[in-house]
């Protein structure tokens, strides 16, 4: 798959209890009528059988409509469904391994420190996901919070496409982009918004603007 510049623009990171009784599937079905970029399925608590199952079904519903699907953490699973992407972590696959076994894939890296990205920059990924940039309740073991001065330290440091997460919601997007980033990830501003859609929609409003 080729992919377009601003796929990252606005990402989708599931959390299935936030998206609750709605369900992961509904949830992210909306947040594309909201116009998200990008989806990553995100299960921590899934067993293996069903975390693929939850992936083809995504798959299924996001290719027609053109967005490409990026699975946390697990290149297996990223594989059985066909998908479009993989996201490791500071001590997930390391990414030359996730390049190996998924060459055309959009692989993506977390750096959650400035002194992680000497060895990253040697890494094969197409992204760094900057994080968490502001506090966050999603990811209770998430790295302290690197602030807008953190995420343009890392900009001034790298040409690669940066991703914020943590903490991003409509109010602080626009300042966001403006501290360089190429696009946001969120979890809790769509997954636990009464209308997924809406919210997806109004954060992609107010990243134009200026914060
Ligand atoms: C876009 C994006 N950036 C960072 C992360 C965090 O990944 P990781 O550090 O591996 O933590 P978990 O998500 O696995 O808990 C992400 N998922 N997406
Ligand atoms: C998965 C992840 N990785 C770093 S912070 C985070 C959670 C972000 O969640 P929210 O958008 O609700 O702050
Ligand atoms: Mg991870």
């Amino acid at each position: 798959m080729k992919f377009q510049a601003d796929v990252l623009r606005l990402c989708l990171v599931t959390d299935s209890t936030l998206c609750g009784e709605r369900g992961v599937l509904a949830v992210v079905e909306a947040a594309v009528q909201g116009d998200v970029s990008c989806v990553q399925l995100r299960e921590k608590a899934l067993d293996t059988r069903a975390f693929v199952e939850r992936a083809r079904a995504l798959k299924a519903l996001l290719e027609p409509r053109g967005v490409p699907l990026v699975i946390n953490d697990r290149v297996d699973v990223a594989l059985a469904c066909g998908a479009d992407g993989v996201h490791v972590g500071q001590s997930d696959m390391p990414p030359q391994d996730v390049r190996r076994l998924m060459p055309h894939a959009l692989v993506g890296l977390s750096i959650e420190t400035l002194a992680q990205l000497p060895a990253a920059e040697l890494a094969p990924v197409d992204y760094y996901g900057v994080s968490p940039v502001f506090a966050t309740g999603t990811k209770p073991d998430a790295a302290p919070a690197l602030g807008l001065d953190g995420l343009r330290a890392i900009r001034a440091r790298t040409a690669r496409a940066l991703v914020a997460i943590g903490g991003i919601h409509a109010g602080n997007a626009a300042a966001v982009m403006a501290a360089g980033a190429d696009g946001v990830a969120v979890v809790s501003a769509v997954c636990a918004a009464p209308d997924p859609a809406a919210a997806a929609r109004l954060l992609r409003d107010s990243m134009g603007r200026a914060g």
